[in-house]
């Protein structure tokens, strides 16, 4: 089995970055304006991270907006190397996003529930270039994107890594104890995380080695 790429998400800083990037992130998750969570940061430092990521390394832009205008209206404030959507996008803006931007890569987040979600997978892996199976709640009166700390079906996620020819990354209360187990059971390619490696809200350099320890194999 091949090592799974590592996303570090909610950098909250140039230092983060660079001790992400050191521990052995390939990518960065930059979190935009949400309707709840604890990553969120303004997107003027957005733009400053990104713009000091050097080329290997992708940054992730995460937007919650759902048109396509207002996808591109944040876009055009940070330029980052990919463009993750955590809410499902109203209809025609992937064709418009496409058109717009051809040269940003395109995530679309879905937040595994129920066996729908294979549905959802399905019909969005048309349209990006990759998926991420995250444990947020969008049907909540304050919508929850992300940023949970908590695990979901991984049989779900698996059926869809099997179901899917796009690249898929698993997220959702990922940490060094259960990430090895996780990769077994969904074999997917890529990880994604945030709380599994921060205390108090900072990037815990202890916490990062042991994941990239954990999942060493
Ligand atoms: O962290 C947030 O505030 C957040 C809010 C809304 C959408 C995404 C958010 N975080 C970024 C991520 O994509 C996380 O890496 C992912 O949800 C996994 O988080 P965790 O379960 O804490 O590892």
């Amino acid at each position: 089995m091949t090592r799974p790429r590592v996303k570090v998400c909610c950098i909250g800083s140039i230092e983060e970055a660079k001790a992400a990037m050191d521990a052995g992130a390939s990518a960065l998750g930059l979190v935009g304006q949400m309707p709840s969570g604890p990553g969120v940061i303004g997107d003027e430092l957005i733009h400053r991270i990104a713009g000091a990521v050097p080329p290997p390394v992708s940054t992730f832009l995460l937007t919650s907006e759902t048109s396509a205008t207002d996808i591109i209206r944040h876009y055009k404030k940070v330029y980052t190397s990919v463009i993750q959507l955590v809410d499902k996008p109203e209809a025609g803006a992937y064709e418009a996003l496409r058109r717009e931007l051809p040269y940003v890569k395109l995530v679309q987040v879905i937040h595994v529930s129920d066996h729908n979600s294979l549905n959802e997978a399905t019909e969005a892996a048309a349209f990006v270039d990759a998926l991420l199976l995250d444990s947020g709640n969008p049907g909540l009166p304050v919508k929850v994107l992300g940023g949970t700390g908590r695990t979901h079906n991984w049989e779900i996620s698996r059926e869809i890594t099997r179901s899917v020819t796009v690249p898929v990354f698993l997220a959702g209360g990922l940490h060094s104890g259960n990430v090895k187990q996780a990769i077994e059971a969904v074999q997917p390619y890529g990880l994604d995380l945030c709380s599994g490696v921060r205390t108090n809200g900072k990037l815990d350099a202890v916490k990062l080695k042991a994941f990239f320890e954990a999942i060493d194999i």
